[in-house]
């Protein structure tokens, strides 16, 4: 089985993903390591030297080959792979996926103490602007976190949740 986690930059695809996989005993791939791998550059200069479109087209390339590679794994992707090149109908056609659905104010506060640098998006924006951008991101990807088979909601994110999801 595959299990996809998806959700905002922040929501906790890329902990959850490794507390998962450790707990099912379960391989655990993470997209942007996976793409950092074969690409033998980091997001962020992927991002600069080649531009956001080329990124959503190595991403949908790695999701492809995660999928192909594995027959059981966790896989964390990135906050914006299910929203380009049609990926939620890949992801909903290889596994299960799971959106986790944290509160702009708690991606705020999370994000606001990690290195902004390494994700792009949002690299050099105020408080104000992070939170703005936040806001108005997860308002125009939720219809695609939204084609997820489940959904978690802040207060109940947790391996636990998961778990208990996957066993009903
Ligand atoms: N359940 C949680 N409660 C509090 N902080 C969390 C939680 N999950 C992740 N974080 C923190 O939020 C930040 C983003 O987490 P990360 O797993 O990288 O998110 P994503 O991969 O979804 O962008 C990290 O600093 C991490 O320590
Ligand atoms: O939301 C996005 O568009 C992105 C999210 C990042 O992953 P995380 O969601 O793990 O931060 C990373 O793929 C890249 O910086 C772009
Ligand atoms: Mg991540």
């Amino acid at each position: 089985m595959l299990i996809f986690l998806i959700g905002l930059m922040g929501a906790g695809k890329t902990t959850l993903g490794r507390q998962l996989a450790q707990e099912l005993s379960y391989p655990f791939v993470d997209l942007d390591d996976y793409i950092v791998q074969r690409e033998n550059r980091s997001i962020a200069a992927l991002f600069e030297q080649e531009g956001q479109e080329r990124f959503r087209q190595i991403e949908h390339d790695a999701l492809k080959a995660v999928a192909d590679e594995f027959e059981k794994a966790v896989i964390s992707t990135g906050g914006g792979a299910p929203c380009f090149h049609n990926n939620m109908a890949l992801i909903n056609e290889k596994g299960t996926s799971i959106f986790l659905d944290v509160s702009v104010e708690e991606l705020v506060h999370r994000l606001r103490q990690s290195d902004l640098s390494v994700r792009p998006l949002l690299a050099g924006r105020s408080e104000a602007e992070l939170k703005a951008f936040i806001a108005e991101t997860l308002e125009s990807r939720r219809q695609y976190y939204e084609l997820a088979d489940y959904k978690l909601e802040t207060s109940v994110c947790s391996v636990e949740a998961i778990t208990a999801l996957l066993n009903n």
